[in-house]
């Protein structure tokens, strides 16, 4: 990589690769971003600039920093979009609203997520959980990936809004998928080009917009009509205050975009996160032997409870290592709201600053060796000194993910459900490959081979291999083709 002298181009940004005319550093970001922010970290250390076209990003790569933007100052960082939002954009939603109205709307629906409320909600999670499981048998083919989704989307639609999306969860599916999944063109990308029409990204995303609009604005006006008063996020958002001015409840277009955020940030994450720890698990014997001897130990063969929850440690070390090696939000972003300074470097209003949990949770210098899946590094009493800031698959600060209680639970929950009853078996030459457009999601759909779980005494399927060989990472990170831009245009960052 060359540096260019940056105060050629701008006076206070870090050093970074040298940008095109026009198109900046887009082409190397989009044709690997997980591995190209790696080498910008590896080259250019804690801090550096990235072009995306003209737009300067500015990433941070050190825990101080991660604290410093989500944690010590929060309020100079906006999560507010810039640009014109438009139908595609949730732009009223928690993650993109700020100040007071970020404040007072967050205040109104955080009991749903308080623990005696979250707990209330195992039972539909065990309920649907076996739902999903009771078409699985012994020696079939699933797709994890696809009923890892269908299983959260119902799940967050009951907890969170009381519907069961149980007859549309294939249409809703196909729906957030062309919504999340579709990737925008790099003329597109450049020049900010919206058009509509069916072949194009913008225009497939519009059309899933507006399908979903539709589904979201129907039930806000049956909510509305309702005589029946819910203990629920909706009946919450019916009643929430606007924030700017007392006394102004919140509009339909306010209430619509916080359903979707909800629903969208609410399940395609943990279901990432699952389709994950099932395929580390599938490559590592070693470590799903530990889990199933700790189901087997707590459990003892009978159904799980929300009581045994607290019991399965090693379980929580497991989804723990997951998101650290596979983090479902693998980079986040803000804007300056006010001039900053960091380590000496000057940084004007308006700055954009990229913090990236997948460049994060690799550190050679934090994890010692990054690559190696080893839940045991979870364990606080022998485990390893995580400095805060370096680890984050949650974010941070006062817009911590509000669902984290949630996602942890119901992860917990639905990983032990169906380890305690199959192995799922990946076959020997499938590559996940990535595919990290908002989130991390494996480029490969995880189909996966339900074999039973061995008696406690079989120890035969542990003669496999236990670690992440380099190769096997680096052959992984070749398979990434997406963008960052996608991420940032849905949010308009
Ligand atoms: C493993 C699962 C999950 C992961 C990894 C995850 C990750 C994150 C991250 C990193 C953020 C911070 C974004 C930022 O600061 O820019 C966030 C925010 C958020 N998440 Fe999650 N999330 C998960 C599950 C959920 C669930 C289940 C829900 C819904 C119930 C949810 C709803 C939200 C919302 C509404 C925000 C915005 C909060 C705010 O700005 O005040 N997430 N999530």
């Amino acid at each position: 990589m060359t540096t260019v002298a940056q105060d050629k181009v701008t006076p206070t940004l870090p050093a970074g690769p040298r940008p095109w005319p026009v198109i900046g550093n887009l082409l190397a970001f989009r044709q690997d971003p997980l591995g190209y922010l790696q080498q910008l970290q590896r080259t250019y250390g804690d801090m550096t600039t990235v072009y995306l076209g003209r737009m300067p990003l500015v990433f941070l790569f050190k825990p101080e920093y991660v604290r410093y933007v989500l944690i010590e100052h929060p309020r100079a960082f906006t999560s507010r979009e810039i640009s014109q939002p438009d139908e595609t954009t949730a732009s009223e939603g928690l993650l993109t609203i700020d100040g007071e109205k970020h404040r007072q709307q967050r205040r109104a629906v955080q009991p749903a997520f308080h623990k005696k409320r979250v707990e209330s909600y195992a039972d539909v999670i065990l309920q649907y959980t076996d739902d999903a499981l009771s078409g699985w048998h012994i020696g079939d083919t699933v797709d994890l990936t696809q009923s890892m989704q269908e299983l959260t989307l119902r799940i967050i639609g009951k907890c969170l809004f009381d519907i069961d999306f149980a007859s549309q969860l294939d249409a809703l599916g196909k729906t957030f998928d062309e919504m999340i999944g579709s990737q925008a063109g790099i003329l597109d990308t450049l020049f900010n080009l919206r058009i509509d029409n069916p072949v194009t990204a913008y225009g497939k995303r519009l059309a899933a917009m507006r399908k979903m609009n539709m589904s979201i604005y129907t039930l806000i006006a049956q909510r509305r009509s309702e005589a029946v008063e819910r203990n629920d996020v909706l009946s919450m958002l019916l009643t929430t205050e606007d924030g700017s001015t007392p006394g102004q409840l919140l509009t339909d277009k306010q209430i619509h975009d916080h359903i979707l955020t909800f629903i969208a940030a609410g399940h395609e994450t943990t279901a990432i996160a699952l389709g994950w720890s099932f395929y580390l698990l599938s490559q590592h014997p070693h470590v799903r032997e530990k889990l199933q001897e700790e189901l087997r130990t707590v459990l003892g063969g009978r159904p799980l409870t929300l009581e045994d929850v607290s019991k399965l440690t090693y379980t929580d070390w497991v989804l723990n290592e997951s998101m650290r090696l596979y983090p479902p939000a693998w980079i986040q972003g803000r804007f300056a709201a006010e001039d900053f300074e960091l380590d000496g470097v000057h940084f004007q209003a308006g700055t954009r600053v990229m913090l990236s949990q997948w460049v994060m949770h690799r550190l050679p210098e934090i994890w010692g060796d990054p690559l190696v899946f080893r839940p045991e590094r979870w364990d606080p009493e022998h485990g390893q000194q995580v400095p805060s800031g370096a680890y984050f698959p949650f974010g941070g600060g006062p817009r911590t993910c509000i669902g984290m209680p949630l996602a942890q639970l119901e992860a917990r929950l639905i990983l032990a459900t169906v380890m305690q009853r199959f192995n799922p078996e990946v076959p020997a030459n499938y590559q996940p490959g990535f595919n990290p457009v908002i989130t991390l999601r494996p480029k490969h759909s995880l189909k996966a081979r339900l074999m039973p779980v061995p008696a406690k005494d079989d120890r035969s399927t542990l003669e496999r291999r236990v670690i992440v060989s380099p190769t096997q990472a680096l052959d992984e990170r070749r398979g990434c083709r997406t963008a960052l831009l996608d991420w940032l245009s849905f949010f308009r960052l």
